[in-house]
Parts: structure tokens; sequence; C-alpha cells
């Protein structure tokens, strides 16, 4: 459904996208992930068909997005941002007018009933919450019964409740065909939802295969363990980033510490029992893959 090769984005100096190659087949959910800058959003655009890439081949469903716009807006949704949509117009008037670019665009009330936005219907999309605009970004890209849709950080912004509506209502038109690319800084929407998964690092893709492989295959051995509400203790912070075989994550209040073999783990329990702390252990997640190889890529260069 989607097929590229060797695409390459540059804005001046910077490369945002390098080479990159990405196939996705009919009916499969493929999400990229990167650190903020890695060149996700641009790589969308190539492939939605709204930047040139300065090289590079791209084909979706067969056809060339910028050569043939028309037949690639009937195959293709793509999840716009709110500023793209007409100043003052209602939610009914942005569907309406979508409406009218498709045969079946009749469908939108139901579209909005599965969003929840039926009761928004006459406010103008510019006062709207910011999770209401990105559901009705993603009911408009869903519109046109498109074979494949891109979604750009698709439910940042979005509660708990309304995330969980998405991702079902994705799933339920993915087995019905749908084809999905998305980006998304949110593991367990990738985990949900994702058959495969590329982590962009720098504009290359520095490993791709299914959640599950991922972790087999980069999460390494050794032990993971979180320390709960430490984070602001810069000494024991020190003290264990220096032991031998040991790495030291803040994630919010908390410290990720990995230790590579047995060795290393024994001397982080000796610090952790000195100072009377409680180590939570950790499975391997996406995030821990997705953590050490854009950590190892960004200091490389
Ligand atoms: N219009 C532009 N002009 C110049 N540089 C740009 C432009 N758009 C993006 N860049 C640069 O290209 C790189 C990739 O940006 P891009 O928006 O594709 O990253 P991203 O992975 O989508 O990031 P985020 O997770 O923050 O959304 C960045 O270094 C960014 O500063």
């Amino acid at each position: 459904m989607i097929e590229a090769r060797g695409v390459t984005v540059r804005y001046g100096e910077v490369v945002a996208v390098d080479r990159v190659d990405l196939t996705v087949d009919k009916g499969e959910i493929v999400g990229v992930i990167g650190p903020n800058g890695a060149g996700k959003t641009t790589l969308l655009e190539c492939l939605e068909g709204l930047r040139r890439p300065d090289a590079g081949e791209i084909r979706v469903g067969g056809i060339d997005p910028r050569v043939d716009r028309d037949r690639m807006a009937r195959i293709a949704g793509v999840q716009l941002q709110h500023s793209a949509y007409p100043p003052r117009a209602s939610v009914d008037d942005v569907c309406r007018l979508f409406a009218g670019f498709y045969p079946d665009g009749a469908g939108y009330p139901e579209l909005l009933e599965q969003f929840g936005l039926t009761s928004h219907r006459r406010k103008q999309v510019a006062k709207l919450s910011g999770g209401q605009q990105q559901r009705l970004s993603l009911a408009l890209a869903l519109l046109g019964r498109p074979d494949v849709v891109f979604l750009d950080e698709l439910t940042t912004g979005l509660d708990p409740a309304a995330r969980r509506v998405i991702w079902e209502e994705l799933r339920r038109r993915n087995n019905d065909g749908l084809t999905i690319l998305l980006t998304s800084h949110h593991m367990e929407e990738i985990e949900y939802l994702c058959d495969r998964v590329g982590i962009l690092v720098k504009g290359r893709f520095v490993a791709t295969g299914s959640p599950a492989e991922l972790v087999r295959e980069h999460a390494g051995g050794g032990d993971r363990l979180m320390l709960e509400g430490v984070a602001a203790d810069t000494a024991l912070r020190a003290e264990l980033t220096a032991l031998a075989g040991v790495s030291v994550t803040p994630a919010g209040n908390r410290l990720l510490v990995r230790a590579e073999d047995a060795g290393s783990r024994e001397r982080v329990d000796g610090v952790l029992a000195d100072r009377g702390i409680a180590a939570r252990p950790l499975a391997a997640s996406l995030e821990d893959v997705y953590l050490t190889l854009s950590e190892e890529q960004t200091h490389v260069h």
C-alpha cells in the first residue's frame, strides 16, 4: 500500500529525512516513533504528497502522491491540523465542506457520533478544545472511506477515555481492511495498535520490527529497576551512574536503572540497601528499547 525508497529531505544544512525506505502492506498498522525533530512529520508529509522529497521514490496504492493528486485524495485520508480549516467555520460547516469531496461523504453525522462530537456540531472549530479538535481531524481523515490513513501524533491531547474510543474505532476499521501509518509519542498506543514499528532517529530508521520483536532484540539482557520519587536525589543518581555496567535514565519523578549483568545488579542493590530505598523490577518494554536506541544514536553523532 505504501512503498518508499531512498526518501531524503534537506532543510538547508539539516538532513531531516535521510535515505529512508519504508514498505507498508495493505491492512497493516505501522507506527513511526522517534525523538522530537527526528523527521517523522517530514516523512509523513512526503508520503501524503504534501512535500516533495529532495530524493527518493514514493508510491501509495501504486500512485505517485504528488503527480496523481485526485486519485491520491480518493484513497488516502490525512489528519489535518486545525489551522487548515476556514476561520470561523463550525464543525458542521467543515464536515459539509469535506463531505462534498467524496461520493459517500454524507455519512459524516455517524462519524461525529462515534467520536463524541454530535453535541458540538454548531460550535466554531476554533472554539473546540484541543482534544475535540483532534477528534474532528480524525473524523475528517476517515470521511471519504479511505484505503489508507496517515495519522500524525494520533491521540496527543486526548483524555484516556477518548483515546480508548479512537483505538477501538481504528482497530475496527483496520479489521475491515484500512491500512494505517501513524506517529506517536505514546508507547502504550504503539504497542496496542501497531503490527510493526520503526524507530526514527536523525532521519534514519535505527530499528524496525513488531513491538515484541524490538523488545526481544534490543531491550538487551540485564535487569531494569524503577526507583520511585527519587529523581531529585542528585547524590543517589551520581552514585548509581558511577557504577560499572549501570545506566540511569530519569523518567518524571522516577529513575529507571539498568544493570547489565549480575555483578552490576549486586552493586546497585548495595547502594539501595545502604540508603534504604526499595526498587520495583520492570519487565522490558518498548519504551526501554526506544529510550536505549534513541539515546545511543544521539550520543554517537
Ligand atoms: N519547514 C522547515 N524548515 C526548516 N527546518 C525544518 C522545517 N520543518 C522541520 N524542520 C527540521 O527538520 C527536522 C525534522 O522535523 P520534523 O518536524 O519532521 O520532526 P518530528 O520527528 O516530526 O518531530 P516532533 O516529534 O517534534 O513532531 C527538525 O530538525 C526540524 O527542525
